[in-house]
């Protein structure tokens, strides 16, 4: 057999076996506990065999996908994004923890992230060509939502494992040691988590940079209204919790609800309200807008990749850009939400306005990664058995 094939064949067969294992799911309490004990040898070792497992269990549905578009240019190039990213990872299956392996480990982690960096808009791109060569029948679209969802989440899981060990143990710290890591906050971090995450302050943040967008494009924005428990509030509330990912939810919601408002109102434009209430169970986070509202028929459409897959405004004009644009804003945000177990619902009442809630689990062990897992079911959504 020629060399490519004898590799070929190498990886088909490696991708059966780490595909036969389930993911292991973490939770937020696991990831801090690890984290202030942190031990490199310990995370390489959970990490050369949980990313392959992780990477085979998603490339399985890839390689199921319905076949125009498994066909597409872009699908076949994050395809090969991800067998490069397997084929460099399972090199290290034999080799042992030294410093020197722990050290190129965490750079081709950091290499592999990079590769990774622009997989959301690549595959947009891969769905563009498909709707703009073939007819998309309803049980391709469902297929397409079901994968999206799945292959989202699960690349939302493998960058957290990334970025989890690179942030700890990655050079950019000086000396070899694991730390807790605090850019900017006094050193409180562990990795990309914040065990005193302000989500008073995350939602200011998150509303200040939509607000400077919609002055851009509307010359005018909404104000907000922070409450907790319903009453206007300026005090903190801290969770555990990645704050990049609470920030990428919030700000999305910001950039919908300030667009429905400032096209629903010409002046005077009625304030966004953001209500926090932490529960036994969950810590909720409501945003409330007077913009209008939406039917039912149109709030589901808002979470379909394929609804809102569209040529994407050009950069040059920038300054047109409409605020909310076409993307996959809604149904990530949803993920990131559901990714340790909460999540995004929207509440429209058209006419009126719009509550958009996130649902945040308040108990670090119950806040569980959520990973889709390759079996004889997810088979049959791809493929229904004849
Ligand atoms: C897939 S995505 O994530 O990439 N993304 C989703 C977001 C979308 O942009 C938006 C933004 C706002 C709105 C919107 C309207 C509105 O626009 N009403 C007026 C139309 C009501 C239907 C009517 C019709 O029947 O079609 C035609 C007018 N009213 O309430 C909201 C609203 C929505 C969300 Cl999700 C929210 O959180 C808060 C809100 O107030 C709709 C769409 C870009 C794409």
């Amino acid at each position: 057999m020629r060399l490519a094939g004898a590799i070929f064949s190498n990886v088909t067969k490696m991708l059966d076996f780490y595909s036969q294992f389930n993911p292991s799911p973490l939770s937020i309490k696991q990831f801090i506990d690890f984290g202030l004990n942190a031990c490199e040898r310990k995370s390489y070792l959970f990490l050369r065999k949980e990313l392959p497992v992780r990477l085979a269990n998603i490339m399985k549905e890839i390689a199921l996908l319905p076949e125009n578009l498994l066909r597409m240019p872009s699908v076949g190039m994050v395809n090969q994004w991800y067998e490069k990213s397997f084929e460099e990872i399972i090199q290290f299956e034999q080799m042992e923890p030294e410093p020197p392996v722990l050290t190129q480990f965490c750079e081709r982690l950091a290499h592999i992230r990079n590769r990774h960096a622009d997989v959301v808009q690549t595959m947009a791109q891969g769905v563009l060509e498909l709707k703009e060569s073939h007819e998309v029948d309803t049980g391709i679209e469902n297929s397409i939502q079901y994968f999206l969802d799945r292959f989202y989440m699960s690349r939302i899981s493998i960058r957290m494992l990334i970025n989890q060990h690179t942030l700890l143990f990655g050079e950019q710290l000086g000396p070899k040691q694991a730390s807790v890591n605090g850019i900017g906050n006094g050193g409180r971090h562990i990795g990309s988590l914040d065990p005193a995450c302000d989500v008073a302050a995350v939602v200011r943040d998150a509303y200040e940079n939509a607000r400077f967008l919609c002055d851009r494009y509307y010359l005018a924005s909404p104000e907000l209204q922070l409450m907790q428990n319903g009453v206007p509030s300026k005090r903190p509330m801290p969770i555990v919790y990645v704050p990049s990912h609470l920030y990428h939810m919030l700000f999305e919601l910001f950039k919908n609800a300030m667009r429905a408002v400032m096209e629903c109102h010409e002046s005077n434009p009625p304030p966004i309200q953001v209500n926090l209430v932490s529960g036994k169970e969950d810590v909720s986070v409501k945003m409330s807008d007077r913009g209008g509202g939406i039917p039912r028929s149109v709030t589901d459409l808002l979470f379909k990749y394929m609804y809102s897959t569209a040529p994407q405004p050009s950069k040059s004009d920038s300054d047109t850009v409409p605020l909310a644009g076409y993307g996959y804003g809604l149904p990530i945000s949803r993920l990131y939400a559901r990714y340790f177990h909460g999540d995004l619902a929207l509440m429209s009442c058209e006419g009126y306005g719009t509550d958009a809630v996130i649902y945040l689990k308040a108990l670090t062990n119950e806040a569980n990664e959520l990973l889709p897992v390759f079996n004889r079911t997810s088979t049959k959504f791809y493929r229904p058995v004849a």
